[in-house]
């Protein structure tokens, strides 16, 4: 299920913080969203998942306008791990991915057999089956954050969108979420900071700065030192990885892009 967003705009309280981003999240991909903090990655995914209202432009899910669908409709056709994890739920793990199948109850309905497989399908991808029984308030951050994962898995979504989803994990568990997103092959858009994971993982890359989408393709045509000095502020030399042959990036840690270099107009 495609997901275009044309000529968005959206305001905190009357600032404009998206202004005119235009993106395309095609069918079966995953699409990544990079930019340096405060840029509009996490506006911009909210209106996706409806958390935020567009002051303009629109969002459109396999070309119906986001507007044109109730909160349910929306809510099954896409999950998300939104950057606030908060919710200190006074609930199980278990209880906690349960509440991915609200969109397809009927109220005070109570859980069938398929949504207990559900369920435990969802925590196993996610690496929490063992935790189950836990409380959600007693695991620790990246646990948090794979039980949350896990309730967008098991709310069944054709689209996920995901806000920052390797932030507080370990290497080992970014590589394995990373890994499984890809396997799941679903529509996913997903903001993240590690470029050379986005590089790695994302189908096409969109680079957000100052609201506005600056540069949009496969991570090896926008990924460029000049981008990268350009937006980001840094140095950087973009080489092959030696073991799977994806673009490297060799940041230079030691001193920022020179801002009176002329590195030119990256996505020109
Ligand atoms: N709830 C809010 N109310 C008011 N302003 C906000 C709110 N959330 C974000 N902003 C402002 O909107 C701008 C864009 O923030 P946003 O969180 O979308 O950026 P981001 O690219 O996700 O940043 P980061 O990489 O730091 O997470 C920032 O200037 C921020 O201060």
């Amino acid at each position: 299920m495609r997901i275009d967003v044309e000529d968005l705009h959206v305001a905190y309280a009357g600032r404009t913080v998206v202004a005119g981003a235009h993106l395309i999240a095609d069918e079966g991909e995953i699409t990544g969203l990079v930019g340096p903090n405060g840029s509009g990655k996490s506006t911009l995914l909210r209106t996706v998942y409806r958390h935020l209202k567009p002051a303009a432009g629109r969002v459109l899910l396999a070309g119906t306008d986001l507007r044109e669908l109730s909160p349910v409709q929306t809510a099954r056709r896409v999950a998300a791990l939104p950057q606030e994890r908060g919710g200190d739920f006074e609930l199980t793990v278990r209880e906690v991915v349960a509440m991915g199948r609200t969109p397809y109850k009927r109220a005070f309905a109570g859980e069938d057999t398929a949504d207990r497989d559900i369920v435990a399908r969802a925590l196993a991808d996610a690496g929490m089956a063992e935790h189950d029984g836990c409380r959600f308030t007693e695991l620790s951050g990246g646990e948090r954050q794979r039980v949350l994962l896990a309730r967008a898995f098991a709310q069944q979504t054709e689209i996920l969108v995901l806000d920052e989803p390797t932030n507080h994990l370990d290497i080992r568990h970014q590589v394995e979420l990373l890994a499984l997103l890809r396997a799941q092959r679903r529509t996913t858009l997903v903001s993240l900071h590690d470029l050379n994971a986005a590089a790695s993982v994302c189908d096409r890359l969109h680079v957000l700065h100052d609201g506005g989408v600056v540069a949009s393709g496969p991570p090896r045509e926008v990924l460029r030192p000049a981008l990268l000095a350009e937006v980001f502020g840094v140095r950087a030399a973009v080489v092959e990885h030696p073991l799977t042959g994806d673009p490297l990036i060799a940041f230079d840690h030691r001193s920022p892009a020179d801002e009176t270099a002329d590195v030119g107009t990256a996505w020109a």
